[in-house]
């Protein structure tokens, strides 16, 4: 089973070992954060978190598959991975250091701290096809909500989840359909303010270079706060996924709750949940015990 501490009297500065890397390499690289929380997701919604995504065995490993557009950080966690086998050779799993990185990253971002439940093992099997079922940009918001539940994430979760996008970028490769393409001839999506349009179609014209990056949460793209879930109320969600959150009524009824003239007195808290949701993403079909490995080299079985 999961639990806080596994590692206390195997690997007892771990945690430390991790966070010092994530802070050495943040040190030059400003968007480790948000891709290192990225990764997290991407590694937990195929296969569970078990690592898979890290796996580089070639062009049918998990990590090219068309759902992992874009994802990074595997030279980050390979190297916490280094001096963690360095002071605990073969004790750690990858899958581990890939949460432990993710609540680092967060907190990097003036995000909310949490305890981190480890003891995850290591998958043994890394296919591409295995992350056809990725959430998608273009997802209707009953596909989203089902990808979720899947996971067992609740609605709430997908809505709480979704909001790490207040911190990090997109490519203009994600922005192309939303802004030229959304209906069969062509144009933009209508739920995206008038006000915004303008500046997204500049920094990502039709036919320009989709490698360009913008900010996913308009004016805050740095920060871990609740900008996002203001921007998703306001049409300034620049992912298409993002904007859908407000399409129905129960996902778009968690993005209000947040914003109640009643919500300080209630207790409600973004941050609090997210972190609770985060803790529950950690959990996705995770092996335990004499279940899988643990990776000397997490690229590799
Ligand atoms: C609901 C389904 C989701 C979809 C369809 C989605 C889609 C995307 C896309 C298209 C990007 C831009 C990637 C790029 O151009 O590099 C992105 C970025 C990001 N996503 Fe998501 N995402 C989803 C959920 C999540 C979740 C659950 C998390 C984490 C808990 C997350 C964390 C991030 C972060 C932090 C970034 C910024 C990455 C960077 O700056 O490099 N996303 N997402
Ligand atoms: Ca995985
Ligand atoms: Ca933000």
């Amino acid at each position: 089973q999961l639990r806080v501490g596994f590692y206390g009297s195997t690997c007892p500065n771990v945690e430390p070992i991790v966070s010092a890397v994530i802070r050495e390499v943040a040190a030059s690289n400003q968007n480790i954060a948000p891709v290192l929380l990225r990764l997290h997701f991407h590694d937990c919604f195929v296969q569970g978190c078990d690592g898979s995504i890290l796996i580089d065995n070639g062009d049918n490993a998990e990590r090219h598959a068309f759902g992992h557009q874009g994802v990074g950080g595997f030279e980050v966690i390979e190297r916490a991975k280094a001096q963690v086998e360095a002071m605990c050779p073969g004790v750690v799993s990858c899958a581990d250091i890939v949460a432990l990185a993710a609540r680092d990253a967060v907190v990097l971002a003036n995000g909310p701290s949490y305890e981190v439940e480890t003891g995850r093992r290591d998958g043994v099997i890394s296919n591409l096809s295995l992350a056809e079922n990725m959430p998608d940009i273009s997802d209707s918001i009953q596909i989203l909500k089902a990808k979720f539940f899947d996971k067992g994430l609740s609605e709430k979760d997908l809505v709480v989840l979704s909001a790490a996008h207040t911190i990090g970028t997109t490519a203009c490769f994600f922005m192309t359909k939303r802004l030229y393409n959304f209906f069969p001839g062509g144009g933009s999506d209508p739920s995206i303010n008038p006000s915004l349009l303008p500046e997204l179609m500049t920094t990502c014209p039709q036919n320009g270079n989709v490698n360009v990056r913008l900010p996913i949460d308009q004016g805050s793209s740095d920060a871990f706060d609740n900008q996002i879930l203001q921007n998703i109320r306001n049409g300034f969600a620049v992912l298409q996924s993002d904007a859908s959150l407000y399409e129905d009524v129960v996902t778009r009824s968690v993005v209000d709750s947040y914003f109640g003239m009643f919500s300080p007195f209630l207790g409600i808290s973004f941050e609090a949940d997210f972190a609770n949701a985060m803790v529950k993403m950690g959990r996705i079909n995770v092996l335990t015990g004499f279940q899988g490995t643990i990776r000397r080299v997490c690229s590799a079985f």
